[in-house]
């Protein structure tokens, strides 16, 4: 297995998976028991894992995607990451157990890191946390939360390691195995970033915590540190203390990356205390064991450590050669330590492009929306620019209406005599000589008849005035019931009326004007309440004798209707068209023609 200063993470305690199965369930335990076994006691959790591989086929399908984790993890933990990545997707791809796929991918994370993908490793690492609140199980969270400090510990991005490491706190109400290891990330970036305030008492609760809940791999991992401090202090023989008195229980966990750290320190302390076969040794132990690993820290330790040595000695060519491997391992240990720090930024940057990108579609997609609102407004606007358009139209033209009908009815009232309504004076005249006009151009011959109520002065004077109105209405409509639509029927002045009948010749106008004198004396006889005896002259004008001046014929009509009043009334009187119409005049009686 290839360590770059990583502890792989295995899950302890609790799983939330295991706990939903039932107890009497042996393979459930069995997982469960791998489950938590990993780091603690890794022997049993190989055994545990070849039987449990064994029974694969007997197990169910959400056991056999744990145990593909579990396996995925082994597999990542003995440097086969081929193994590791294929079983991980397959777990991701089949599980339908979303914690499950949570933490694989948290795994995942631990996973990249180890082999130094750290672009890759912050990038699921961002998606984990972007998960993070949609997860209950805390275990799940845990390792999350977890594997976030250890990667942010462990790129200088000590804030944040922080900042999680105290979530986990506040999530967690008894201590466990993830508060060890977050405690440790912690540590290690307390004392990285320099913060040596109280530090060993820190540490010292730290390895009490991990010891506390089990975790003997994190407390010996803390253990380190310590011994930094004190050689850092310079107090190389307690840092040697501190190292020795753990050191089978280091070697007993085959942890190579945490026994290269301690043998890198004991060969700097052994150095200081001039235990120069001692420090060489230790120096060498971890040379030997970086085979594979040219740029770790601690090979980096044992290198310079070697090349003090060798200078001390005399042994200059030795000297050069490890000063060259030191420097080399220095390097390609400070470029993995930037390459980190880096990959955090480079990641970071990435998501900050994506999400200005993301704000520039969505400040986008705000313009359209106001675009979208804009135009809606306007359409609205301009329907209601319509709609009070029709609102002015319809009020505009009820009031041409009103206008138009008050016209007509001014128009009407100007033309109409206001008791009979027919034409009054003024309206008759002008409507006599148009129509005369016409029947002047077409050759027509037309007739004015003109009709005076005979004593109608007695008649008002006998009756009184409203009868005499009411006999003049009942006159008019006797009139009326004998015209035809085109005739033009008017009242001259008081009990005078005059009738221009169209396209009528002399011999029609005498029948007609005859039959409205008899319908005239009936009707007004007719009247049971009043019995009022009313009769009219009539003085007919014709175009043939006349000519079609309104004027004239209004002349000779007159001359007839005097004649016909002094000849005794209630008859008709047609001019002839001469001066002296008396001399000429015909008379139309109630007994004819004379
Ligand atoms: N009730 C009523 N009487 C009217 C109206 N206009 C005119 N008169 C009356 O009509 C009468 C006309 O009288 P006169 O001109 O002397 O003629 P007459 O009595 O009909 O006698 P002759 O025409 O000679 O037959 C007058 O008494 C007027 O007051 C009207 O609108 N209503």
């Amino acid at each position: 297995m290839v360590i770059a200063g990583w502890i792989l993470l295995g899950l302890s305690g609790s799983i939330a998976y295991a706990a939903v199965l039932p107890v009497v369930d042996q393979s459930a335990s069995l997982l469960k028991e791998a489950d938590s076994s990993r780091t603690q006691n890794h022997d049993r959790f190989l055994e545990l894992l070849q039987r449990l591989d064994k029974q694969a086929a007997k197990l169910s399908p959400e056991q056999q995607e744990y145990l593909h984790y579990l396996q995925a993890w082994q597999a990542a933990y003995v440097g086969d990451y081929a193994t590791s990545d294929r079983l991980a997707d397959t777990v991701l791809t089949h599980s339908r157990d979303s914690v499950l796929r949570f933490k694989t991918d948290s795994f995942m994370v631990n996973s990249l890191a180890e082999r130094s993908r750290y672009e890759d490793a912050f990038r699921r690492l961002n998606l984990v946390l972007s998960r993070l609140h949609t997860v209950s199980d805390p275990d799940a969270r845990a390792l999350a939360i977890t594997v976030a400090v250890l990667l942010y510990e462990e790129s200088g991005q000590y804030d944040l390691a922080w900042n999680y490491a105290d979530q986990l706190a506040n999530e967690t109400r008894q201590p466990n195995d993830w508060m060890c290891k977050t405690g440790y990330a912690r540590l290690a970036a307390l004392y990285k970033a320099g913060k040596l305030d109280g530090i060993n008492e820190k540490l010292q609760q730290g390895i009490d915590l991990c010891q506390k809940v089990g975790d003997d791999l994190y407390a010996n991992g803390i253990r380190l540190y310590l011994a930094r401090v004190a050689l850092q202090r310079g107090h190389s023989e307690k840092a040697i203390m501190l190292l020795r008195s753990n050191y089978d229980a280091v070697q007993r966990s085959g942890y190579s990356w945490l026994l290269s750290q301690v043998d890198a320190l004991l060969a700097e302390a052994y150095l200081g205390t001039s235990q120069i076969a001692l420090s060489k040794q230790s120096a060498l132990q971890v040379v030997a064991r970086s085979e594979g690993n040219k740029y770790s820290e601690s090979l980096s330790v044992a290198e310079r450590v070697l090349y003090l040595i060798a200078k001390s000695q005399g042994d200059l060519r030795a000297a050069l050669d490890h000063h060259e491997r030191y420097m080399a391992s220095n390097n390609g240990w400070l470029d993995e330590v930037g390459a980190r720090a880096l990959a955090f930024q480079i990641v970071q940057q990435q998501l900050l492009a994506k999400k200005l990108q993301l704000d520039t579609l969505s400040k986008q997609n705000q313009i359209l929306q106001l675009q979208r609102n804009l135009d809606k407004k306007a359409s609205e606007t301009s329907r209601l620019y319509i709609l009070l358009l029709l609102t002015v139209l319809a009020f505009i033209g009820f009031w041409a209406y009103r206008v138009k009908r008050s016209q007509l009815r001014f128009m009407r009232l100007a033309r109409r005599d206001g008791l009979t309504d027919i034409f009054n004076r003024q309206h008759f005249v002008n409507e006599a000589e148009q129509q005369l006009q016409y029947c002047r151009k077409s050759g027509r011959e037309a007739c004015l008849v003109l009709i005076d109520l005979d004593h109608f002065k007695a008649v008002n004077d006998t009756y009184g005035h409203a009868v005499g109105d009411r006999v003049l209405k009942r006159a008019v409509a006797a009139c009326q019931a004998h015209l035809r639509s085109t005739d033009i029927f008017g009242r001259l002045g008081g009990e005078e009326f005059g009738i221009v009948l169209p396209d009528c010749t002399l011999e029609q106008v005498l029948s007609r004007t005859e039959r409205i004198r008899q319908a005239l004396v009936a009707v007004v006889r007719g009247d049971a309440a009043e019995e009022i005896c009313v009769s009219a002259s009539f003085g007919v004008a014709s175009t043939r004798y006349s000519g079609h001046e309104l004027r004239q014929l209004l002349i000779h009509a007159d001359d007839a209707l005097y004649r016909a009043k002094r000849e005794g009334r209630n008859r008709v009187s047609v001019s002839d068209g001469r001066a002296e119409p008396q001399l000429n005049a015909v008379a139309v009686t109630a007994e004819g023609v004379q």
